[in-house]
């Protein structure tokens, strides 16, 4: 049994997977920090769950298999750095190199080592192979991954890496089972979730990504700020130093920020506060008007695939999007949007329109079990 576990920066979802890749049975313990709950199966249970290790120990404590007994554990690892491109065994240089890359993903590379180091810990002899959210955008062009900076400044690692792989990577392999139509040339896809971005797929390939150096930049997402001017940030860490600053861009930005506190977008929907309009607002201006950037990038669009927790259940949500992406074709059907269907696209619409799961376990699993099998 392969035991993959995905820490997001509020949730940790896992999954068990059996030799054949079926999923045994799945969860996720939610709004770590709030009002958590761990749910196993179609079990949810409200459980106080204070910070990502209390979230870890109660899900072992909950798998219906010894831990010793796993063949493997697969953890999501979102930043990779420009050397870890493709998913590895877990060795001491690797954990080291995940270690020095939690400077560039603060919410996400520390939970994600702290459970690669408590199954270390706990069963040293059950192989861990770690999947990166940045590798599937390792076939972005250079024009697409560089900052207009000198190149000493490039080769110190600072450029565009991308992240949301590990969803961008599954979905693509989706696609067609979902769907039941081969996968489109010019495919962009939106993740929207607790982060948040878009990505311009072409031919299979990642081309074009809305985040960059650090999962802080792009769009508005939960609490991270999205695109911000350098100079704004220098000016902010000039007045408020860097701790505070960095605080700031990542946590109390983005929804939470515009909004006076709200991050999560089911209870800003919600709230009926001229700021949480705004935040709503903002945030589908802007994934309209960056998903215009992500077709430039590809020169044109064939379809459109939302996924992610605001992708997948946000149907208001969609509507605004599709509404300002009009001109690109992407025509609503209201009805289909409503019920959350898989094809959300009028039939005689210029392209289709998907929702299609966000599956970062199942495409987790795979790598593992290429991995073991290399
Ligand atoms: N019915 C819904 N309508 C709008 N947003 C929703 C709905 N259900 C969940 N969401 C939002 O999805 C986001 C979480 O997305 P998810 O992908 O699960 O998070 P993470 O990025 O932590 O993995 C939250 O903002 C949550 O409010
Ligand atoms: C990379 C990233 O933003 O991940 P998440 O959506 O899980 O916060
Ligand atoms: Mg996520």
């Amino acid at each position: 049994m392969i035991l993959v576990l995905n820490a997001g920066s509020s949730s940790i979802k896992f999954a068990l997977y059996d030799q054949s890749l079926e999923r045994v049975l799945s969860g996720i313990a939610d709004e770590i920090g709030g009002a958590s709950s761990l749910c196993v199966g179609s079990d949810r249970k409200l459980i106080g769950l204070p910070d990502h290790a209390a979230a870890l120990s109660v899900i072992l404590d909950n798998l219906p298999v010894q831990v010793g007994d796993l063949s493997a554990v697969g953890h999501r690892v979102v930043h990779g750095g420009s050397d870890l491109t493709a998913p590895c065994r877990v060795t001491p240089a690797v954990r080291d190199r995940i270690k020095a890359n939690s400077a560039l993903a603060p919410l996400h590379n520390p939970h994600n080592l702290a459970a690669i180091d408590r199954l270390t810990a706990l069963v040293p002899e059950v192989p861990q192979v770690a999947c990166f959210d940045t590798a599937f955008h390792a076939t972005n062009p250079s024009v697409a991954v560089q900052y207009a900076v000198p190149p000493d400044v490039t080769a110190r690692g600072i450029r565009r890496y991308g992240f949301h792989g590990l969803s961008y990577a599954g979905l693509v392999a989706s696609v067609r089972h979902a769907t039941g139509t081969p996968l489109p040339t010019r495919l962009l896809a939106l993740h929207l979730g607790n982060g948040v971005s878009l990505c311009a797929i072409h031919e299979g390939k990642s081309v074009a990504c809305t985040m960059g150096y650090s999962p802080v930049s792009g769009l508005t997402m939960g609490t991270r700020v999205g695109e911000i001017d350098a100079n704004a940030v220098l000016r902010l860490v000039e007045e408020d130093g860097i701790d505070a600053t960095s605080g700031l861009l990542n946590h109390e930005s983005g929804l939470r920020g515009l909004s006076g506190g709200v991050s999560d977008m089911r209870a800003l929907l919600a709230e009926d506060t001229e700021a949480a309009r705004f935040a709503v607002a903002h945030f589908c201006y802007w994934v309209a008007r960056q998903a215009g950037s992500m077709m430039a990038a590809m020169g044109g669009v064939d379809a459109i695939a939302f996924t992610g927790g605001i992708g997948e259940n946000g149907s208001d949500i969609r509507q605004r999007i599709l509404a300002a992406l009009d001109w690109a074709g992407a025509t609503l059907d209201v009805d289909a949007n409503a019920l959350h269907a898989t094809v959300i696209s009028l039939c005689d619409a210029a392209i289709p329109v998907w929702i299609i799961p966000a599956d970062e376990e199942r495409q987790i699993a795979r790598h593992v079990s290429e991995v073991l099998a290399a």
